[in-house]
């Protein structure tokens, strides 16, 4: 089942023209490699492949630019910036300047796709073209180990390679609400196509979608209603910043309840009742859905091939190699694990690599461990932002025990956050060196809250990820008044005391840390 936006229209009526892949006869097609998918993992191993001399088939069955570009990170990053413009503006009412209104829906419409449309000429067809990429369009299905068929509106065509990329993202993973079948919802797929503002959004899931678009909405004007199943928002990050963004939301007036199971909805466009599993109900009159994805693994022939795979995605080896075909590689969200832009962008490049010859190969398995994704960090972009990197505190004490040591660095301490009227937070988790010294001392993890957070969680992790010792960042001079003299601030926490600096305490285990939760769950 697919979702449609609350006006009815489909997707199709607004796709630009220059996204999408020629439609091209049916001779059968050879190249060297074959990319399934033109989102950023398979655009980043098709580009790489051609730029080294290969002959490379990229098929799309929609538009080049994937998910990132046209529902994801492009349009959810432009429509928080759009409503940060709206809400520092209604701020502005604290100086006694007389701020009000909102935009007409139709500018924010107009942004949205101008900023869309400006990345036209780095993933059209025909921008890949000039970079060596023949584009075909269609839905590609393996019918036997190398031969592909593409299935497009003309008809059917063949496509043989020696090595295929498989880059073919992941889909919404619809929750069990009963239902949901019979009405009208909006995903990340038609959200961003709302023809007029929603007057009452109700969002179902309190992750990173979840929590980006409930703000976004609410600055710009609608009334939100959020669900999340569990005791906090953001549950991949730590209990402290899931309290801050919750304190944030509720005071922008998001209605926020936590332990809430959607389990039931009714209604028609404009008039939605959703009904939560311990049996209160709220009223809408639009409905989101943002409680998940799964790999795109179906439809794919990939039994036919005999390649592993089940439903957290296509089963690869650190190199994106397919356990069981060596001549297929996997890149981006089909595999599994982290979704984000930049861990499918680095899948894409091993694969990429991978699929050259046997010095690629090489290469490839030369960078996996470094470029190891699940080391990579992330950060929702919500007001404060909310960054992560590593192991959570009670993550780190699971596995290290006592050993474990925690840096917490408050912005109150920060001139520059001072001047700005900013609040926030750092935390740091470290695994002590050998008998409390320096020596052997790890940085496993870290949390950022606030201003810049998304900036400061790269240098954050620096030492782990450069192999450097954390001393190097506690000596780095940096300039002042910055945010990221909160880094230096934090480090210095972690060796000796001082007012400014961050605070060191031990690691505590799970009961303790929820007890950090900013404020009782409610329904
Ligand atoms: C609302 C939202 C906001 C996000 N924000 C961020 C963010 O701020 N930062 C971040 O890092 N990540 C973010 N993400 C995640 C990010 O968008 C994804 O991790 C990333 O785009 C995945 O890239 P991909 O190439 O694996 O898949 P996709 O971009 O989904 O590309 C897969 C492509 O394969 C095509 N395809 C599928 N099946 C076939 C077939 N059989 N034949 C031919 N073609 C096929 C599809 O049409 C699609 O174009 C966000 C996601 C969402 C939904
Ligand atoms: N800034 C970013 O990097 C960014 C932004 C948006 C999305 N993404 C990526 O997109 C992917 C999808 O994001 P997402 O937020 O949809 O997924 P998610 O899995 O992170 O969060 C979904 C939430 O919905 C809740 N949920 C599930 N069923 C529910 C129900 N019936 N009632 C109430 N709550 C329910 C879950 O508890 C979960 O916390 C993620 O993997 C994320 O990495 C990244």
């Amino acid at each position: 089942m697919t979702s449609v936006s609350a006006d009815g229209s489909s997707q199709a009526d607004r796709r630009p023209a220059w996204a999408h892949p020629t439609d091209l006869g049916t001779t059968p097609l050879k190249a060297d490699v074959v990319v399934i998918g033109g989102g950023s993992a398979g655009l980043t191993a098709a580009t790489l492949a051609a730029a080294m001399k290969r002959r490379v088939i990229l098929v799309e069955r929609d538009r080049t630019g994937g998910e990132c570009l046209f529902t994801g990170c492009v349009p959810s990053k432009t429509l928080l910036s759009l409503a940060k413009r709206v809400h520092t503006a209604h701020a502005a009412r604290g100086l006694g300047l007389e701020v009000g209104g909102l935009p007409e829906w139709s500018v924010v419409q107009r942004e949205l796709r101008g900023v869309i449309d400006s990345f036209e000429e780095v993933d059209s067809p025909q921008a890949l073209e000039r970079r060596g990429v023949t584009v075909i369009g269609g839905e590609a299905t393996f019918v036997s180990p190398h031969v592909l068929e593409v299935r497009h509106a003309h008809g059917t065509r063949t496509v043989m390679a020696g090595q295929f990329i498989l880059a073919t993202g992941s889909e919404v993973a619809l929750p069990d609400i009963a239902g949901l079948d019979r009405v009208p919802f909006l995903t990340h797929e038609t959200v961003f196509d709302l023809p007029e503002r929603p007057e009452h959004l109700l969002v179902v899931g309190g992750g990173p979608i979840g929590c980006e678009l409930s703000q976004a909405f609410a600055r710009l004007g609608s009334r939100v209603t959020t669900v999340q199943e569990g005791p906090r928002l953001l549950p991949q990050d730590e209990p402290e910043a899931s309290g801050a963004l919750l304190e944030a939301l509720r005071r922008e007036g998001v209605a926020v309840h936590l332990n809430a199971t959607a389990a039931r909805v009714e209604g028609t466009a404009g008039g939605m009742r959703l009904h939560l599993a311990s049996g209160t109900s709220m009223e809408g009159t639009h409905l989101l859905i943002a409680t998940g994805k799964r790999p795109r693994v179906e439809g794919l022939g990939l039994d036919v091939i005999g390649a592993d795979y089940d439903r957290h995605g296509l089963k690869v080896g650190a190199n994106m190699q397919s356990v069981s075909c060596p001549w297929l590689w996997g890149a981006g969200d089909v595999v599994g694990g982290p979704k984000f832009t930049h861990g499918a962008t680095e899948r894409g490049i091993l694969a990429g690599l991978g699929a050259l010859a046997w010095w690629g190969r090489a290469a490839a398995a030369l960078r996996a461990p470094a470029a190891h994704v699940e080391d990579i960090p992330w950060v929702t972009y919500t007001d404060p932002e909310v960054a992560h990197w590593g192991l959570t505190e009670v993550q780190a004490v699971e596995r290290h025990g006592d050993r474990v040591v925690v840096v917490d660095y408050d912005f109150h301490q920060l001139d520059r956050a001072a001047t700005e009227n900013e609040t926030g937070f750092v935390k740091l988790v470290t695994v002590g060196g050998v008998f409390g010294t320096p020596l052997g001392l790890k940085v496993v993890g870290a949390q950022v809250v606030g201003p810049r957070a998304g900036e400061l969680i790269q240098a954050l992790s620096l030492p782990a990820r450069l192999n450097i010792h954390p001393l190097r960042l506690a000596l780095l001079p940096v300039s002042y008044p910055t945010y990221a003299e909160a880094v230096r601030q934090t480090y210095l926490g972690l060796f000796t005391d001082g007012p400014a600096f961050g605070r060191r305490r031990a690691g505590r285990a799970a009961s303790g840390q929820q007890a950090g939760l900013a404020r009782p769950a409610t329904t």
